[in-house]
């Protein structure tokens, strides 16, 4: 069977058990799928339709893929060293000092302009940037600049996110026409060519330069608990990949996990109750002590936020940029069952509406109930690191602030950009207010 995503039938997800875990199918084959399920198991018919119907409202990133040896080496490194629980565990004190800055901030900004929306973005986006530098490469909070030989100039923290996430993030979803009419390949298309040229040697001259830095420092004696110092200790073949593979640690520090916060908050915003009830949710666990993780699984309805947040506005696939989906494909036939088949009913109600009262039950720690992380062999790896600061992001900032919408930004509703992952179109701009 091989099978994938049509760009013109929304696809549904089917889950199966096993080491390839997810196919995307058709409408016309997940009916096929369906009838053979229902044969030969004992789950019924409204529950199969119910399931699929799910799926339908989940959008789903889905993965049966290759995977060599390379891809293994470079993922148990990047657990080992940065994402998996015990490296995570290590870290915390990094995602401790950047939650309280990012706080720091909006008080500042309170006490400066108190009227004044705030750009949540522009202050949360430098700061995961700062973890990723400093997880990845040992680049400390203090860092303000580095001199770039290459492009003769001095670029501060914020030139560095444009060249090394910003530029390539949108590089990746430019289209070269030629592509569309490949007997025209012949033509040239010159502007595209250089534009993404210019992309490429301005991301390599910038990562050139850091880890440049970051072996005087290594040379000088001076380790640090981060992915670059383990590359470089493992002495693996993987060395030559390196500025690739800390290039990737730091972009996926950066991108999806503030798309997803940012898609909370706004939510939140808009859904005033639902924010009272969270912060009275996180005072009952919490009283006068801040937010930490330690107290997550205590505070259900804050996952909640978050598995609705990836459930209605999943960052790897957004709306608009359907087309680019991430697709794969399965090359030899497999037994499917359906996931999610005992899921409640009230899942199905009302896909439109953002209801984190879907995901309030007993696991609600459950990665799999939206499939936002994908599954199997290529599940997201990052899941553990952006759940954790996503939720406590959330969670301190309702705790220490109440957030509103000016009239203006309320129609800016729920449009996601073009980008590779879904971006709120317009960045998020509340009023905040400190709460006692
Ligand atoms: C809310 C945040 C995030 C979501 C929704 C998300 C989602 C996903 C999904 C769906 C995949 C599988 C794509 C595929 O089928 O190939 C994936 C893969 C991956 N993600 Fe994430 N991700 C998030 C955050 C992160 C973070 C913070 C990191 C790391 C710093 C990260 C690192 C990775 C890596 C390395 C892979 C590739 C795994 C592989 O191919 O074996 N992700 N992510």
């Amino acid at each position: 069977m091989s099978v994938m995503a049509r760009r013109d039938i929304p696809p549904y997800l089917v889950h199966q058990g096993g080491a390839n875990s997810v196919v995307v199918l058709n409408a016309k084959e997940i009916a096929k799928e369906a009838t053979m399920i229902e044969r030969y198991s004992s789950i019924s018919t409204r529950k199969l339709s119910n399931a699929l119907a799910i799926l339908t409202f989940n959008k789903c990133m889905v993965a049966t893929s290759d995977y060599n040896e390379f891809h293994k080496v470079s993922k148990r490194h990047l657990l080992a060293s940065t994402l998996g629980s015990s490296a995570q565990k290590r870290h915390r004190v990094h995602r401790e000092i950047m939650m309280d800055r990012i706080c720091k901030k909006f008080h500042a900004h309170l006490r400066g302009h108190p009227s004044e929306p705030v750009n949540f973005r522009k202050i949360f986006k430098l700061e995961l940037f700062g973890l990723g530098l400093k997880q990845g490469m040992g680049i400390g909070r203090e860092f303000k600049s580095i001199y770039v030989k290459e492009l003769g100039a001095t670029l501060s923290k914020e030139e560095l996110f444009k060249i090394l996430v910003a530029d390539p993030l949108e590089g990746a979803i430019e289209v070269d026409w030629r592509d569309f009419f490949p007997y025209l390949k012949w033509i040239p298309n010159k502007k595209f060519e250089i534009k993404l040229q210019q992309m490429f040697s301005n991301r390599q001259a910038v990562m050139n330069a850091l880890i440049k830095q970051q072996r005087t420092r290594v040379q000088a004696g001076e380790a640090v608990d981060c992915y670059f110092d383990y590359l470089l200790s493992q002495s693996t073949s993987l060395s030559e990949q390196l500025l690739m593979l800390l290039w990737e640690d730091l972009i996926g520090t950066s991108d999806t996990t503030l798309v997803a916060t940012e898609w909370a908050m706004y939510e939140l915003c808009r859904s005033p109750d639902r924010q009272k009830h969270l912060y009275s949710e996180i005072q009952k666990i919490c009283g006068h002590e801040k937010l930490a993780e330690d107290k997550l699984n205590q505070i259900p309805y804050l996952s909640a936020v978050f598995q609705e947040t990836l459930r209605k506005h999943s960052p790897p696939t957004s709306d608009t940029s359907l087309s680019i989906r991430v697709r794969r494909y399965t090359s030899w036939r497999i037994a499917i069952s359906i996931y999610g088949c005992n899921m409640d009913e009230n899942m199905l109600e009302t896909p439109d509406e953002w209801k984190p009262e879907r995901f309030v039950y007993e696991d609600s720690m459950d990665m799999h109930k939206t499939m936002a992380f994908g599954a199997g062999k290529r599940v997201c790896i990052g899941a553990l690191q952006a759940m954790t600061i996503s939720c406590v992001a959330i969670g301190r900032l309702v705790q220490e602030f109440s957030w509103s919408l000016m009239d203006e930004e309320k129609v800016h509703e729920n449009v996601d950009s073009m980008g590779l992952t879904s971006h709120k179109l317009h960045p998020l701009l509340p009023i905040l207010k400190h709460r006692n």
